[in-house]
């Protein structure tokens, strides 16, 4: 199993896509999962709360075993998470606040980044999870400046010399 985490944004469902391609394996997205069985990132948060939110991701999580998972920003301040991603091979992908500020720019999916303030509540999102994402990392690239294919061209290297 390999599991992409990182900050909002960072390219863990782009990448993760291109990366499962080509491994020829399978890929997932922990959100897209939780969004078929039920209902928009947003509505949960809305409806039921962060913590509801972090349950569904862990639930999610649990039922996706095989190839290349897209992880959530958030899914590794849960325990369990950080227990299951560290039985596969994590990829942690970095992105600087400059990239940052351009991909979140009128983002409406992202429930954390709701409002005037969005790359200050990027930046303090990340703050707090820079040193998980840190620990958990087998793979660690650098994003900024470059292409999809450029990164999954970087992490097959990493990968090749784990
Ligand atoms: N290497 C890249 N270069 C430019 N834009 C990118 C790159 N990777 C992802 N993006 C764009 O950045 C945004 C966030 O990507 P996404 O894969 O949703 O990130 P995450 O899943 O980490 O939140 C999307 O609009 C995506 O098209
Ligand atoms: O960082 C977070 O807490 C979140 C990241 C989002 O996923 P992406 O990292 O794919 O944007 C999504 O799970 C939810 O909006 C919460
Ligand atoms: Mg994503």
């Amino acid at each position: 199993m390999i599991y992409l985490i990182g900050p909002m944004a960072s390219g863990k469902s782009t990448v993760g896509k291109s990366l499962a391609s080509a491994l020829s394996t399978s890929f997932a997205d922990s959100d897209a999962t939780i969004v078929a069985h039920h209902g928009t990132i947003a509505q949960i948060f809305a409806e039921h709360g962060e913590g509801h939110f972090r349950d569904l991701e862990v639930q999610a999580l649990c039922r996706l075993r095989t190839g290349v998972v897209a992880t959530g920003g958030g899914a590794v301040l849960r325990e369990e998470n950080q227990q299951l991603l560290s039985r596969g091979t994590v990829i942690y992908l970095e992105l600087g606040e400059a990239a940052a500020a351009e991909r979140i720019k009128g983002d409406g999916h992202r429930p954390l980044l709701a409002g005037d303030e969005a790359l200050n509540s990027w930046i303090a999102v990340y703050e707090k999870r820079r040193a998980i994402y840190e620990m958990l990392a087998d793979v660690h690239v650098i994003v900024d400046g470059k292409s999809v294919l450029q990164i999954v061209e970087e992490v097959l290297g990493q990968l090749d010399q784990l």
